[in-house]
């Protein structure tokens, strides 16, 4: 028998470094939403890509850059923390912008926080440059911090990275897959399905509850004539929130659901049956457990 391997790789960079687009190679599906917006995403698995015996399983580090309450200092701790913890850390740079403050500031942190973790430097959107600028650059960050390996890449063309992906299936560690095979592909999809309703429910109320609000999708049946019909319930923490993210006569979330099931039927290509319940689970925030499934640990946010 041959030996399976595992492991969580943690993608850092500056927003709009191409994240969510070398994820969606990696994948091979399009599992992760690329956005133009930043800091749409909590800590989370984005995407799990399947490599000969290798299952490589991708977290974010959002909330990196701009710390706000609780459970945003959480986060950022999280981020770093949760970077470190990883098997592998891939911090991409945008070939074009260089060594920018906000890499430098990547840098200094990886400084404090990586330890042991390997990491791998990642030059991004490598065809926007020539390649004796590309040489330089290699250099400078190498100089500013010790990588394990530099790679060149164009996440959007595709270039150097069956490289990175095979690099990294043989750079986690050996043990048995962390999800099963056939869970594989649906995950991702309830994940991004909960993403695409907070996301809709962040965009139309007030900033204060999005923070306390959570989305799971609950069922999801394939039906015959090739639409989805998924279930998903909107964890608020308090019983007055419940009122709010309903809206009067229920008119807020049906803007929601109807918002959400568009973006999800065009992400799917297929119709989407949508069905959301707000229920109220008090001091979800403060139940380690739900921290735990969003790789943050709880008890950062008391630091
Ligand atoms: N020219 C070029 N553009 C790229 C490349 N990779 C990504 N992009 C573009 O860069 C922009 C940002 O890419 P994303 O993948 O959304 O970046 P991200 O790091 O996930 O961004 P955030 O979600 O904001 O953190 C998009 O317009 C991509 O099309 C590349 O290799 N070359």
């Amino acid at each position: 028998m041959t030996q399976t391997r595992a492991g969580f790789v943690a993608l850092i960079g500056e927003p709009n470094a191409g994240k969510s687009t070398l994820l969606n190679r990696m994948v091979g599906a399009k599992v992760s939403i690329v956005t133009h917006k930043v800091q749409t995403t909590r800590a989370r698995i984005r995407g799990i890509a399947m490599q000969g015996d290798s299952q490589i399983v991708f977290v974010d580090t959002p909330g990196i850059f701009r710390p706000r309450r609780r459970l945003d200092r959480s986060m950022v701790k999280a981020a770093w923390g949760g970077a470190a913890d990883a098997d592998v850390i891939l911090l991409l740079i945008e070939a074009h912008r260089g060594l920018t403050d906000g890499a430098q500031a990547i840098i200094d942190n990886l400084r404090q926080h990586a330890g042991q973790t390997p990491v791998a430097l990642v030059i991004n959107k490598i065809d926007r440059v020539k390649s004796e600028a590309l040489l330089a650059l290699s250099q400078q960050l190498n100089a500013a911090f010790d990588f394990t390996r530099t790679f060149m890449i164009s996440a959007e063309k595709g270039y150097g990275c069956d490289d990175l992906l095979d690099w990294l299936a043989q750079e986690v560690p050996e043990g048995p897959w962390l999800y099963p095979e056939d869970q594989v592909a649906d995950l991702p999809m309830r994940m991004i399905a909960a993403e695409i309703t907070r996301e809709k429910l962040t965009l139309r109320l007030h900033e204060e509850i999005p923070y306390q609000l959570t989305v799971e999708t609950e069922k999801w049946e394939e039906r015959k004539d090739g639409s989805a019909r998924v279930d998903q319930i909107v964890y608020v923490a308090r019983p007055g929130h419940k009122g709010i993210v309903l809206g009067k006569g229920g008119e807020t979330i049906k803007a929601i659901g109807q918002a959400a099931r568009a973006e999800l039927a065009e992400f799917m290509g297929r119709p989407v049956h949508l069905f959301l319940q707000v229920k109220v689970r008090e001091n979800w925030l403060d139940e380690a457990e739900r921290y735990n499934e969003m790789g943050l640990d709880f008890r950062d946010g008391d630091a």
